[in-house]
């Protein structure tokens, strides 16, 4: 089973808010959207789930076309969440597993594991507007899981939570891709994708500017960071020939360079103004990656 996109575009009237996008995500696999406000990966979303149409293209799990309207192996967390504000967190979870094609009893048996799991079980008989956005999104969360689907799409799945629950939801979502699902979700956090993922796609204005694993996005990249940390301001060591750029930061800081002889040079010099308490040659961080595709406006 596969999710295979294939030259898709989606126009609004003249605007095209995707772009002959075209990506194929194996299953098992977590695979990372990333991209600016307004890059399309909502649109792309919507149309994997077949509540939009694409103007161009085709989309297809497992060889056909999705129908989330009418499908119980498909999870959504929506954008826009959806949950019913009066109704009772437990009440709620157990009849949308019903909409999903589960028992009763079994839906109330997985509400309360996730809840556990989530560490709210004391929540299940509280109406949803009652809590807190993060604890309303991590009801939504379950809301789109509990039903065991073998392919989740997550838009956005941590926005709105503390740290705490930002670590529990990832060993979450770990877990549920480890019993086989297949997990697709879209994050403005490079450090989630590059945790998660291997494989990732980075939109810009509908186009998928980079694409495959984060080995071969890193290594595509052509760049190496130098982090060199000292007591003395290091700035000076920018005029290097190969420094690409310099970020300085409280401890010393970060050089990019493009060939790693560079590295020996700036090493090399800056031993010559005093002593170095820390010297790596690091991979290009996503964070490095999308700034300097997609823009220093959008990081
Ligand atoms: N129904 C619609 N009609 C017209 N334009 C739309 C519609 N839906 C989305 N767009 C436009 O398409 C573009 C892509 O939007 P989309 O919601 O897919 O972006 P996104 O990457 O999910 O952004 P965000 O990170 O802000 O959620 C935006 O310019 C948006 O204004």
């Amino acid at each position: 089973m596969t999710l295979q996109i294939e030259q898709v575009t989606k126009k609004f009237g003249d605007f095209s808010a995707v772009k002959d996008l075209s990506m194929t995500v194996k299953q098992g696999s977590m695979y990372g959207f990333l991209g600016a406000n307004g890059a399309g990966k909502t649109t792309t979303f919507r149309m994997i789930l077949g509540l939009l149409d694409p103007t161009e293209g085709t989309i297809t799990w497992n060889g056909q076309p999705i129908s989330y309207a009418n499908s119980t192996h498909i999870g959504y967390l929506p954008e826009e969440r959806g949950l019913y504000p009066k109704m009772k967190v437990e009440d709620q979870l157990v009849y949308l597993g019903q909409l999903r094609g589960m028992k009763k009893n079994d839906a109330k048996i997985s509400a309360h594991n996730w809840l556990e799991r989530f560490e709210v079980p004391h929540y299940a008989n509280k109406k949803v507007e009652e809590l807190s956005k993060g604890n309303q999104q991590k009801i939504q969360v379950i809301a789109s899981v509990i039903h065991k689907p073998s392919l989740i799409i997550l838009d956005e799945p941590f926005s709105g939570l503390d740290p705490v629950n930002v670590e529990m939801l990832k060993k979450a979502i770990m877990d549920i891709q480890k019993d086989g699902a297949t997990i697709v979700f879209s994050s403005h956090r490079m450090d989630h994708v590059e945790e998660l993922c291997e494989q990732l796609c980075i939109m810009h204005h509908g186009e998928a500017i980079v694409r495959g694993s984060l080995r071969e996005v890193k290594r595509g990249f052509g760049r190496q960071n130098v982090r060199l940390k000292a007591d003395f301001d290091l700035s000076f060591l920018s005029q290097i020939e190969g420094v690409d750029s310099f970020k300085p930061s409280i401890e010393g800081g970060v050089f990019q360079i493009s060939e790693e002889r560079t590295a020996h040079e700036l090493l090399r010099t800056a031993l010559t103004k005093g002593e170095i308490r820390y010297f790596a040659i690091e991979e290009p961080s996503l964070q490095d990656i999308f700034i300097e595709k997609v823009g220093k406006e959008h990081a």
